[in-house]
């Protein structure tokens, strides 16, 4: 927990030539899951940690919780040193893991008085009713949590991580499998605490989720970091733009276009990729109408995250993952 009197610290997370090497076995050899990572997330950010299945962002995550010993490297936490400081380290973390555990023995309102006991915090700071409230688990804090739906689980597993008044909450794929209102509902629990201070850090597969919620965002591959940077400039990185094409016989093929990227859409459109500082609107329709195409109609579309991420991450957005099961 913090003193109150202490200075804040100006960066929540400070992870510098962060290693991590897994043991090999006789079946497997050693696998180095980071490659000497730098990261620092300022204190109040709502920080994005993306990349694909395997870049190592479970490894860094599961090294701040304290549940996986890291091989190299240093990591402070809330200013605290992790080698130096570990039990305060770990106190000014919640953790909200990526897989659910159901506490089956425990209603929600047990579940969050047995997790403030576990971290010592005093009957009277105890706020499980707020926290069951604040998640709309209200009229489920005596029911069964084994009664619960998945989507209440997870938030009930949010309002375990917060019973300790954590200044850093740090999300790992929360809204997996959780429909698009339970999603709603929990990012708008997790802005109002942003905006209350409590710095979030989060990793998430829902590239518009990221680019909708985050200040700043750091992408990791193959146990590095390739980008970390306010999220308005990471979109601002790509200087492509598409042109979407919306031809009069929407059953014909796309067309091969020299010197552009095409992609065909599933309503019979197509997109042509052109680089701002190379080509122009005009000259990707004259290459379009070169090839016999009709237009019905056109419209033009800014890169997003998910473009920058594919660029950062494989180059070729049609190259397929290497590391995705
Ligand atoms: N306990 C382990 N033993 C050996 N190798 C591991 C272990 N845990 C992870 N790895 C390997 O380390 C690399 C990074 O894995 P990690 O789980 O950190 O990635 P991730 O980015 O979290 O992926 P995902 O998005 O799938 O959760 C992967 O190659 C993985 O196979």
């Amino acid at each position: 927990m913090t003193r109150s009197d202490a200075p804040l610290p100006d960066n929540a997370i400070e992870v510098r030539g962060l290693e991590k090497t897994y043991a090999g076995n006789r079946k497997s050899p050693p696998k180095t899951a980071l490659h000497g990572v730098d990261l620092v997330v300022p204190r109040g950010a709502m920080f994005g940690l993306l990349g694909p299945n395997g870049a190592g962002k479970s490894t860094l995550i599961n090294i701040l919780a304290g549940v996986v010993k890291k091989s190299g490297g240093t990591v402070a936490i809330w200013g605290r040193d992790i080698d130096e400081r570990p039990r305060d380290a770990r106190a000014a973390l919640g953790v909200v893991p990526q897989e659910i555990v159901a506490d089956v023995f425990f209603t929600p309102r047990e579940a969050l008085e047995v997790q403030a006991g576990f971290y010592g915090v005093p009957a009277n700071e105890r706020r499980s009713d707020e926290l069951l409230a604040a998640l709309g688990l209200s009229d489920k804090a005596n029911a069964y949590v084994r009664a619960l739906s998945g989507g209440m689980k997870r938030r009930l597993m949010v309002a375990k991580a917060l019973v300790h008044n954590p200044p850093i909450l740090i999300l790992d794929e929360p809204t997996a499998g959780v429909d698009v209102e339970l999603r709603r509902q929990l990012w708008e629990y997790v802005r109002r605490i942003n905006a209350e201070g409590v710095t979030i850090l989060l990793t998430t597969h829902y590239l518009e989720e990221a680019q909708e919620l985050c200040d700043t965002i750091a992408i990791v591959n193959r146990g590095r970091v390739v980008a970390c940077e306010p999220t308005a400039q990471l979109l601002t990185r790509l200087d492509t733009r598409n042109v979407v094409v919306t031809p009069v016989d929407p059953s014909a093929t796309a067309p091969t276009l020299k010197g552009f990227e095409v992609k065909g859409r599933p309503n019979g459109a197509f997109a042509v990729t052109y680089r701002t500082g190379e080509s122009s609107v005009e000259q990707v329709l004259a290459a379009v109408r070169k090839a016999g195409v009709a237009i019905r109609d056109i419209a033009t579309e800014d890169p997003d995250l998910e473009d920058v991420f594919l660029s950062l991450t494989y180059g070729d957005a049609d190259q397929p993952d290497p590391t995705r099961d």
